[in-house]
């Protein structure tokens, strides 16, 4: 049977894969991959011009600060809301510069949630809160409950970063009362919970797997990214169990 999903494990060790024994560094996974989100986004909404891209604690917010950078080289006006300032050590460095890398830009960087996600501030949300390696045993923890409790009920569209936040990996959002993202990147691959995804747009981005891992993961059945593109368009249907 043809595989076109990942379930949280496989994907952790497809991305530890990568950067091991195939050589990438984090920087250049997280650049590609932001690169093909901003594409994606710019695809969906030519011309929705304020977008509020919120970034968690991990790489899924790494994503969100490198597509915010390229949305403003591609014409947008992005504001990022980064609820929780990176260390002065370790990781902390990496995004630290990625933040630099905005402020030199003049990209207003908040910490605070806006009191309304609405049409009055923005056209669109990019959720770049949790990805493949949220846990959503014991709920979504301070400060991002408050950020999540705003985007599930905000009349905006949501373009999810690999993974409608929030949304158990595998399962999708079993409680029923989870985000419903309008758009979904999955980065790679879809992960398993992308088979419950009921937006509008579902594209597949970061272009940097190697032939031979592709097939190791038998997502050779993906479509191919065509020409120069950096995101692919994926069915309806592509999904479905
Ligand atoms: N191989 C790939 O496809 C690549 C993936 N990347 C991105 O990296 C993501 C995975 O990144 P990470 O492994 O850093 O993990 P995530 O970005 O999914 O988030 C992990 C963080 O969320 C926190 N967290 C988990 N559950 C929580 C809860 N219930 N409440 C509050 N906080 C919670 C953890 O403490 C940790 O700080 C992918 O989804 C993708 O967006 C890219 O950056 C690079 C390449
Ligand atoms: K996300």
């Amino acid at each position: 049977m043809r595989q076109l999903m990942l379930g949280q494990r496989l994907a952790q060790e497809l991305d530890v894969e990568l950067m091991g024994s195939g050589g990438f560094a984090l920087e250049q996974l997280m650049e590609l991959a932001g690169l093909s989100v901003a594409c994606a986004i710019a695809a969906v909404w030519p011309v929705a011009t304020r977008l509020l891209v919120v970034c968690g604690p991990g790489n899924n917010g790494g994503d969100g600060l490198v597509a915010a950078r390229h949305l403003l080289h591609f014409g947008y006006h992005p504001t990022v809301l980064y609820p929780k300032a990176p260390k002065d050590s370790g990781t902390g460095i990496f995004y630290k510069n990625l933040l630099t890398q905005l402020e030199k830009i003049d990209v207003p960087v908040l910490d605070t949630t806006p009191e309304t996600l609405s049409k009055d501030n923005y056209d669109v949300v990019v959720d770049a809160v949790f990805g493949f390696s949220f846990s959503p045993s014991g709920g979504i923890r301070a400060p991002f409950d408050v950020v999540m409790d705003r985007m599930k009920t905000t009349e905006l569209p949501i373009a999810s970063i690999d993974i409608p936040s929030g949304w158990d990996v595998e399962k999708g959002d079993e409680a029923g009362d989870g985000l419903r993202p309008a758009m979904l990147v999955s980065l790679t691959a879809p992960k398993l919970c992308a088979a419950h995804f009921t937006g509008e747009h579902h594209f597949l981005g970061g272009r940097f797997l190697p032939p031979n891992m592709r097939e190791k993961y038998n997502l050779t059945d993906l479509p191919p990214f065509e020409g120069t593109a950096q995101c692919v368009r994926l069915e309806s249907d592509v999904c479905r169990i």
